[in-house]
């Protein structure tokens, strides 16, 4: 089977550099004059400086060419798919796509194999989730990382496809937990970055990332999903590095957040939009998800930091 990477930003590109290490790897961008750029130089200059191409990847933006591949790797932002998905239905009949992106769209709170399966259903679907940044991921540097399907035999495919001496895939048929871990991580990412920007302490991030596990399970077992899976690396693994790291977009967000300093707007933090819908969705759901509440109160602009800490800490005690 082939492989194409479906989007240049940095994690489509971190991808096709580590996959071209092992196979010939289309990577397309929807920018003519920065594929050929990136094809010349070797490099993709403004997402993943510094970190080349390999001679086995092959940059276009002919999407014909492209969806030549069997498999075709989403890495659109979550925002960006279903438009994506809508574009290109008929290039992508019959393939296999499998989603990268992490996040619940801000209008229905549907996660990338719930917008994969209503737009484009006459294609196989699958997710890859889980730690890695891209950066590490281009660099070579090892890490796990989960391969959900639905379809078991589809799924073992995929993992042998996608796995390299470095990346480790998991498999899992739970393509609900491996969605939502991956996409309420980014909010409590927000949240953490937030506690730390504005002086809180280590200790208060350690409380709400863990208070912010448990509410990603609340959500998640709700909506069906298996308790391991969120324990997994699509969930528990994914929430420790980006809720550690400043590396992490959505961090960082939170960071300035906290600090009361600006973000620049062109940055993909899907947390943003997620926390947004989930908060919808909770309220839908009567569930008490109080730490996205709080995040998409400060996100909203309803909330300023020492109000939302007092949302949170205000609550009547109760069991853990
Ligand atoms: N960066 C990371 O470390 C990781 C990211 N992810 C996930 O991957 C997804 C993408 O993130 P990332 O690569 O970092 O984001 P970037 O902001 O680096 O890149 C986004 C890319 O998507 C392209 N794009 C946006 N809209 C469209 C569209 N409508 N049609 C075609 N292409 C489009 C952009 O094109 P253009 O350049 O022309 O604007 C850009 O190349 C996110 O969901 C993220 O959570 C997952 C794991 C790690
Ligand atoms: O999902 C990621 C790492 O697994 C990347 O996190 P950010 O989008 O916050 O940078």
């Amino acid at each position: 089977m082939t492989v194409a990477v479906l989007g240049s930003g940095a994690f489509g590109t971190a991808l096709a550099i580590t996959l071209g290490q092992k196979a010939p790897t289309l990577l397309w961008s929807r920018d003519p004059h920065q594929a050929a750029e990136m094809q010349k130089a070797g490099e993709n200059a403004r997402r993943l400086p510094g970190r080349p191409l390999p001679g086995a990847v092959t940059v276009t933006a002919d999407m014909a060419l492209a969806s030549s591949a069997d498999v075709l790797l989403l890495t659109v932002p979550m925002q960006q798919l279903r438009q994506f998905l809508k574009e290109h239905r008929a290039a992508f009949k019959n393939k296999v796509l499998v989603a990268c992106c992490k996040g619940m769209e801000l209008e229905t709170g549907l996660g990338p194999i719930d917008i994969m399966v209503q737009v484009s259903p006459e294609t196989s679907h699958a997710l890859l989730t889980g730690p890695s940044f891209a950066s590490d991921i281009a660099a070579g540097l090892p890490t796990g990382l989960t391969l959900a399907c639905a379809d078991d035999a589809l799924g073992r495919r995929l993992q042998a496809l996608l796995s390299t001496p470095a990346l480790r895939l998991y498999r899992s048929q739970d393509v609900i937990g491996a969605s939502l871990g991956g996409a309420l991580k980014n909010v409590i990412a927000i949240a953490c970055g937030t506690v730390m920007g504005a002086g809180l302490g280590e200790s208060a991030r350690a409380a709400l990332l863990t208070r912010g596990f448990a509410e990603m399970q609340r959500l998640a077992l709700h909506r069906g999903a298996l308790p391991d899976t969120l324990a997994g690396l699509s969930g528990f693994g994914d929430l420790v590095l980006t809720c550690t790291s400043a590396q992490s977009r959505n961090y960082r967000l939170g960071l300035s957040i906290g600090r009361g300093e600006g973000f620049d707007a062109s940055v993909t933090v899907e947390g943003a939009a997620t926390a947004q819908a989930a908060n919808a969705l909770a309220q839908e759901l009567a569930l008490d998800l109080p730490i996205t509440s709080a995040v998409a109160g400060l996100l909203e602009k309803r909330l300023d930091v020492t109000e939302a800490m007092t949302s949170l800490l205000s609550r009547a005690l109760k069991e853990e």
